[in-house]
C-alpha cells in the first residue's frame, strides 16, 4: 500500500552499536509520515531510547542513513545536527530535564533561545514568547495562577510533564519525540495527557513519536511500531520477551 503523505523520518539500512558493544539496532527500513502519531514499543533494553537518539541526531549510525524532513543527518557535522535538532525537534525526556532555577514559563520558552526558526513561528502567531508559553501550559492543563509561580521543584510529576511537553512544542518544531513521558502516572491521567498532546500536535502539524512500555496506550495512536519486530540486531530482545 502506498502512502500519499510525505515522509518526515526515513531510516535506510541503519546499524548502530555502542562503542565496543554488539549491534543494538539493525533496521532495514523505517518511514514515519507527516502528522502521524506513532507509538514505539519494545522490551526494556531493546533500543527504543537509542532509536530516538538516532531520529534526533544525538547519535549517528555507523551504517545507513537517517533522513529527517529531507535532511540526511549523517551528512551533517555535530554542530549542524545540534542546530537542526534545535530548529525541528522537540524532546520530552523520561526525566523531563527541567531547569530548577528557571521559572515555569522560562523553562517553556528556553528552546526559542536556541532556534530563530521557532522564535519566528511564535512571532508569526501574533503572541509573545511568554503568551505562547502560557497558552501551551494552559491548554495542557496548567493554568492555575499559583502553580505557574511555583518553582519546577515544587511541581508534581504530572505537572512537570506538562511543562516538558509545552517546552517540546513551543515554536512548532515539526517533530515531537517523547521517551516514556507518562510512566509515573496512573492510566486515566496518562490518557488525558496524551489526548491533550495529540490536540496540540495536530493544531501545530507536529508529527509525534512516542515511546512507552504501557501497551494500554497503543490504541490511542495512529500506528504502533514494535521495535523488536523491525530490529534484526542479534543483541536486540526477541519477539515474545516481556514487554
Ligand atoms: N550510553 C550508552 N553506552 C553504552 N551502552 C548503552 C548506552 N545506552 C544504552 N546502551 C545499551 O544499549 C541497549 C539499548 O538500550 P536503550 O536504552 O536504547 O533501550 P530501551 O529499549 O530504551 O530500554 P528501556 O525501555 O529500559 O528504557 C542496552 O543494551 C543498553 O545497555
Amino acid at each position: 500500500m502506498t502512502d500519499s503523505r510525505s515522509p518526515v523520518i526515513e531510516l535506510d539500512q541503519v546499524q548502530f552499536s555502542w562503542k565496543q558493544g554488539s549491534t543494538v539496532l539493525d533496521i532495514s527500513q523505517l518511514t514515519i509520515y507527516q502528522g502521524e502519531k506513532v507509538f514505539i514499543r519494545g522490551p526494556s533494553g531493546s533500543g527504543k531510547t537509542t532509536l530516538l537518539g538516532l531520529l534526533g541526531g544525538v547519535l549517528v549510525p555507523e551504517r545507513g542513513s537517517v533522513s529527517v524532513l529531507g535532511t540526511n543527518l549523517c551528512g551533517l557535522s555535530p554542530a549542524q545536527r545540534d542546530h537542526f535538532r534545535a530548529n525541528h525537534i522537540g524532546f520530552i525526556f523520561q526525566m523531563f530535564n527541567l531547569i530548577p532555577y528557571l521559572s515555569l514559563v522560562d523553562n517553556v520558552t528556553l528552546p526559542l533561545s536556541f532556534s530563530e526558526r521557532r522564535q519566528q513561528q511564535v512571532e508569526q502567531s501574533g503572541l509573545s514568547a511568554r503568551q505562547e508559553a502560557l497558552r501551551l501550559l494552559s491548554h495542557l492543563g496548567l493554568n492555575d495562577h499559583e502553580q505557574l509561580h511555583n518553582s519546577v521543584t515544587e511541581l508534581s510529576i504530572g505537572q512537570q510533564q506538562r511543562v516538558a511537553a509545552a517546552r517540546a512544542m513551543i515554536g512548532r518544531p515539526g517533530i515531537v519525540i517523547a521517551d516514556e513521558p507518562t510512566s509515573a502516572l496512573d492510566t486515566d491521567t496518562r490518557e488525558a495527557f496524551i489526548e491533550l498532546l495529540f490536540e496540540e500536535c495536530q493544531a501545530a502539524e507536529n508529527t509525534l513519536v512516542f515511546v512507552s512500555h504501557d501497551p494500554t496506550l497503543e490504541k490511542l495512536f495512529d500506528r504502533t511500531i514494535a521495535l523488536h519486530e523491525i530490529n534484526h540486531a542479534s543483541s536486540g530482545a526477541r519477539p515474545g520477551e516481556v514487554l
